[in-house]
């Protein structure tokens, strides 16, 4: 208990999951809390001389099922393992803190998500500029950032880490900024200084500075890189060596996707759990390490024309028919290949066994098939990744001449070292494994030495191996054998060679557990070397395995290459939106639509057109098909030339921020001031029903403001569709020429009015809400009496809005009323009332009889 509460004092915060024997103990309130959350047993034990202590644990190998639910629950989970051998220890066994779990450190694959990086986000907070890092333990990968609230945001957004770090005194600059849903942990102020940061990331590349690394100028990121580190020191015993590189998240190489953009064009969330999101669509990654950049590379678009075209390139080449027989092949080959980040993770902190070296092994023989392929393709984009990639032979030949070729999980349970590779195992195994042929051997021998047919090896607790010789032979007994006991009719007895024997065979089992033990950790220490060229491997296969999905997903949604340029002008032609595409019922079609915008002519669409037209449709899919061409994704197109953009802004529909105590206008404000603040001639952006959150002039009045701002401010000059109600708008292209209207067509039949979802060119009379609001089934009052209201607004000659609308409700029909049979008003017309049958009535008789019902009562 001394040494418990010793080591349950450095880590007051954790739960500590003690390991005593074959169990994991808590003590305390831990105990009490993890009895609750696992549902296991609480009792109590004498703790020191007086009081007694709460006593909870689970046997050690369940360590698997119960470490996911306590992290789950929230807790943050310290093992403490024992350090030491028992078997070969006097005192009490060493023991220390070997992982920490929190949701965002963890190397235990029950707690992670497969196809997800797990990254531990640090925020440092300064006056001016915000530090990020996201450091993922369980694949090695550390990026840092720094910049505006705005930016770091946006980089949180995307990298969506499971946990976020910051400063105590920082907490409201967190809570103003960060939605409540993050599992957060405040450290203390002294972690977050230059200093301490400096010396915990050299010392943990072994390194004089940060120079070779492109980060020194990023001091708000180095802290919060050297903080985010800090955080995982915690626990003892284990050197991270696979976190072996820190890289700079490079803003200007990436396209610009504010914060709102990559929800609201629901990239890899939506506000809806079950929603599918763009990523669902466009992710037909074999292996996790592709899974996982892919989601990288949707968040960070590139803006160098090179780059992407290196992609492009790449996914047209994998699509040439002479190449779908390669394509075929690489997707088998990844389909089986391990996730080398992840074990090349757990080798580093020790915590491989010897099944998934084997697997890391068979990973790394795919790398010469899967370079014989790429190269194959005699497409230079590919071949350039086939040549970056490292056939790690080394380490092939190492394992397959140490291990085992199908190891036992772990060591005890079987062989785990392979034969040949140790003379001393070789011949313990010997021992323990055909110890009864070597006894039958040596007794066969000695019979031949001696003479003595009757000659036997047998054993017995008390002196152990003998050999037993009937009395007629003793005379034949060589003079070195030792004589040990007696019997009526034989002697036994224990020669040297037998003793010898005796101790290996007795020992062997154990010698074999410590020795298999010895030599595995030898071997999983000695693949650290190799960390680096697995993990170069594991970013080369995640390209490609990005590259054949785009190919695959390309070839199966008939999307097309799109060409991209360093002019501002957006062509496409019958583009579609990804998603919705794929979600129409059977027999539907999605309505393909031509978008052309550019800065010089055709700047700002204004689309007007009912609700439910697909006027939003169409806003998203040109940004989308924009942001998948600059990720180097085929598109949803018949074709499409596109001008490289360098921000992406969109404010679209209602936020969820009510939970920040905003207001849904406040927010729409903050969003679109936010992307009026950062445009440049390059950016695209998408307005959706600007204004529509407040009274009517004052909306159409700040649609117009907005419009007029990106028409007028050369700096603001970019590529902009415009989504709105307002009609009025409609007016803006005479005085502003490179304003066009155009809306998405509805046919009128009758009361009903059929969706076209054709983009066409000119402006629309009118808004058709209230078919909508009778499509939702709203009470048929209601359709009724707004439809008249509509008919009397539109026919007022009032000047200002409250005055038309005074003019209409004051028409004699303009009430809606709903009586109560106990009203003393009616008591006079209850008999009329109860006369009515409705059920027999015409809707216009209904009608009739309402307005001589209303007369009666004066009108009320
Ligand atoms: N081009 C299209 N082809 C087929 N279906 C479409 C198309 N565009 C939109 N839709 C369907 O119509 C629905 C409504 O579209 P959308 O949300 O774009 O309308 P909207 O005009 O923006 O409506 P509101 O003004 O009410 O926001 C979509 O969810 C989709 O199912």
């Amino acid at each position: 208990m001394k040494q418990y509460n010793q080591i349950k004092a450095k880590h007051p915060q954790a739960m500590l999951l003690f390991r005593v024997g074959d169990f994991y103990e808590t003590f305390g309130e831990d105990a009490v809390k993890a009895s609750k959350i696992l549902g296991i047993v609480l009792t109590k034990r004498k703790n020191g001389s007086a009081s007694h202590i709460e006593l909870a644990g689970f046997p050690h190998h369940s360590l698997n099922t119960y470490l996911p639910k306590l992290v789950r629950a929230g807790e943050r989970v310290a093992i403490c393992d024992q350090l030491e051998d028992p078997k070969t220890t006097k005192t009490i066994v060493k023991r220390g803190v070997t992982e920490l779990v929190t949701p965002g450190v963890a190397i235990n694959d029950q707690v992670l998500e497969q196809k997800k990086n797990n990254f531990l986000c640090a925020l440092h907070f300064d006056k001016k500029q915000v530090g990020v890092a996201f450091l993922d333990i369980s694949t090695g990968e550390f990026f840092v950032a720094q910049g505006n609230l705005e930016y770091v945001h946006k980089l949180v957004q995307g990298f969506a880490p499971s946990e976020i770090i910051f400063q105590k005194n920082k907490n409201k600059e967190f809570t103003e900024a960060f939605s409540s849903n993050f599992y957060t942990y405040k450290l203390e102020d002294w972690v977050f200084t230059e200093d301490f940061a400096l010396d915990t990331l050299t010392k943990q590349f072994n390194t004089q500075g940060l120079k070779g690394f492109g980060i020194d100028n990023l001091t708000q990121g180095i802290i919060a890189g050297g903080a985010a580190l800090q955080y995982l020191s915690v626990t003892e015993n284990t050197k991270l060596e696979h976190i072996s590189n820190i890289s700079r998240i490079e803003e200007e190489k990436y396209v610009w996707l504010d914060r709102f953009t990559v929800r609201n064009l629901e990239l890899i969330h939506s506000h809806n759990e079950n929603a599918t999101t763009l990523i669902d669509i466009i992710d037909d990654t074999l292996t996790p390490m592709g899974s996982r950049l892919l989601k990288r590379w949707l968040v960070l678009p590139l803006k160098d024309e090179e780059d992407i075209n290196e992609r492009l390139n790449a996914v047209e080449s994998l699509l040439l028919p002479e190449n779908n027989q390669l394509r075929f092949e690489l997707g088998e080959i990844l389909n089986d290949i391990g996730d080398l980040e992840r074990l090349v993770s757990k080798a580093a902190v020790g915590k491989i066994n010897p099944k998934e070296v084997i697997q890391l092994k068979k990973t790394l023989e795919q790398i010469e098939p899967i370079q014989k392929i790429l190269k194959a393709t005699n497409a230079p984009d590919i071949i350039k990744i086939a040549d970056r990639l490292e056939a790690c032979s080394e380490l092939i030949v190492k394992v397959n001449h140490q291990l085992h070729p199908e190891p036992a999980i772990q060591i005890g349970k079987g062989s785990v070292i392979a034969d040949g590779f140790n003379e001393e195992l070789d011949e313990l195994r010997k021992i323990a494994f055909s110890g009864k042929d070597y006894l039958q051997q040596l007794q066969e021998r000695e019979i031949e030495k001696t003479g003595i047919p009757s000659l036997k090896v047998a054993f017995n607790n008390v002196f152990g191996y003998y050999l037993e010789v009937r009395n007629t032979h003793k005379d034949k007994v060589p003079e070195e054998w030792i004589r040990k006991q007696t019997l009526v009719n034989a002697e036994r007895y224990i020669t040297q060679e037998l003793k010898e024997y005796e101790s290996k065979i007795l020992g062997a089992e154990d010698k074999i557990q410590v020795l298999e033990s010895r030599l595995y950790n030898d071997l999983v220490l000695s693949l650290s070397k190799f960390i680096r060229p697995v993990q170069r491997n594991a970013h080369y296969i995640g390209q490609i395995d990005c590259l054949l999905s785009f190919a695959n997903i390309s070839e199966k949604n008939n999307y097309n290459k799109p060409e991209l340029n360093d002019g501002f002008a957006l062509n496409i032609k019958e583009g579609r939106h990804p998603v919705i595409e794929k979600q129409l019922k059977s027999g539907e079609e999605y309505v393909a639509n031509d978008v052309y915008l550019d800065n010089d002519t055709q700047q700002i669409i204004m689309i007007t057109g009912p609700n439910m037209s697909g006027k939003s449709a169409i806003l998203r899919q040109t940004a989308l098909i924009s942001l998948m061409a600059q990720i180097g994704c085929f598109v949803p197109a018949k074709s499409a030339k596109l001008g490289i953009v360098d921000k992406i802004f969109t404010r679209v529909g209602a936020s969820d921020n009510i939970s920040s105590g905003e207001s849904t206008f406040m927010v729409e404000m903050n969003e679109t001031s936010s992307i009026l603040n950062n445009l440049s001639p390059r950016s695209l952006v998408l307005l959706d029903e600007i204004g529509r959150g407040t009274s009517t002039y004052d909306g159409i009045s700040i649609a117009w403001a907005i419009a007029e701002y990106l028409h007028e401010n050369p700096k603001a000059k970019c590529k902009t569709l415009f989504a709105t109600h307002y009609h009025e708008l409609n007016e803006m292209y005479k005085k502003f020429p490179r304003i066009k209207n155009f809306n998405v067509s509805v046919k009128e039949m009758g009361t009903k009015i059929l969706f076209i979802r054709k983009l066409v060119e000119g402006g629309s009379e009118h808004s058709f809400g209230i078919h909508v609001a009778k499509l939702a089934g709203m009470p048929s009052q209601v359709v009724q009496r707004a439809t008249k209201m509509l008919a009397h607004l539109e026919q007022s000659h009032g000047s200002s809005d409250k005055e038309k609308v005074q003019e209409a409700v004051n028409q004699p029909d303009m009430q809606l009323s709903f009586f109560q049979l106990d009203d003393p008003v009616l008591e006079n017309i209850k008999e009329e009332l109860v006369s009515i049958d409705i059920d027999t009535l015409t809707p216009v008789e209904a009608l009739m009889k309402l307005n001589e019902i209303k007369k009666m009562v004066g009108g009320n």
